[in-house]
């Protein structure tokens, strides 16, 4: 167990924003997991020396939610991440390192340091990654495919006739019969069916999972599998760390 720093001012802001929702977690010198919050802008987290900043928004959101950060904690010493940059033990096997999602590395580089071993990453976020690092952390690759509420939309968007209201969604236990839960039930079917296809194919990989849809999708398929909801954060923490330190 990580004693708690007695020091307040030495504490490490990661910065998580994805395409859905921005995570704020905050650490302590030791890398003990203080706060770990959902909130479209900058909490009131006291005693934050550095920042790492990782994000997958897109330039220009990330140039204004950087001032915006650095505006809400001016003493802090801010790090942007990246998936080029590579703690001294870890590979990074992606053909275009610089193309690929910075939380996708994140997530990866956790695993290497806290869930060690060949291991199959599940990111159930804006959209489902599955991600292998092997036991000597090299980063393999993975698959990407749309998320729940992406497929969702995509189906309302693409189509003149299916329009239902969330409230119609719910349980089903037998073949749905209203349009609200055959397409719920169909994009469920998607992913659990991806999912459960890789599980099969890599039976010697170790489970971890993320993401705001991990939980339901842990649930359902009865994974027998790690869930880190801080996960990509505290891959923020180690990367940072190896940036500003060069300790992984
Ligand atoms: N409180 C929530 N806010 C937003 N999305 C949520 C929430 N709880 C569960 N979800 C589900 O999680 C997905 C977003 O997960 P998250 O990991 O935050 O995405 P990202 O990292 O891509 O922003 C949404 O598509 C939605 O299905
Ligand atoms: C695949 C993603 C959109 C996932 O982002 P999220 O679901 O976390 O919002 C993100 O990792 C990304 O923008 N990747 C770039 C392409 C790639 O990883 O190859
Ligand atoms: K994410």
């Amino acid at each position: 167990m990580v004693e708690k720093s007695v020091c307040v001012n030495n504490n490490v802001l990661v910065v998580d924003a994805g395409n859905t929702s921005i995570k704020w977690s905050l650490f302590n010198g030791d890398g003990e997991v203080l706060e770990h919050i959902q909130s479209a802008t900058p909490p009131a987290f006291e005693g934050v020396s550095s920042i790492f900043f990782a994000s997958v928004k897109g330039d220009q959101i990330d140039s204004h939610l950087c001032a915006e950060i650095q505006h809400h904690f001016p003493e802090a010493h801010l790090v942007k991440l990246a998936a080029t940059q590579v703690p001294g033990v870890m590979k990074n096997g992606y053909l275009h390192p610089e193309r690929l999602g910075v939380d996708r590395w994140l997530g990866i580089v956790a695993c290497h340091f806290l869930y060690p071993g060949n291991t199959m990453l599940i990111d159930a976020g804006t959209a489902l990654k599955i991600d292998f690092v092997t036991e000597n952390g090299v980063y393999l690759g993975g698959y990407i495919s749309p998320g729940l509420a992406m497929m969702r939309q995509s189906l309302v968007a693409g189509t003149g006739r299916i329009r239902f209201e969330d409230h119609e969604m719910g349980l089903c236990k037998g073949i749905p019969n209203t349009t609200a839960l055959a397409v719920q039930y169909g994009v469920s079917e998607m992913l659990l069916g991806m999912v459960e296809r890789q599980c099969r194919q890599h039976p010697e990989c170790r489970i971890v999972m993320t993401g705001g849809d991990a939980p339901w999708l842990k649930d359902l398929l009865g994974l027998d599998a790690i869930y880190d909801e801080s996960l990509v954060a505290k891959g923020g923490w180690y990367l940072g760390r190896y940036m500003t330190r060069g300790c992984p």
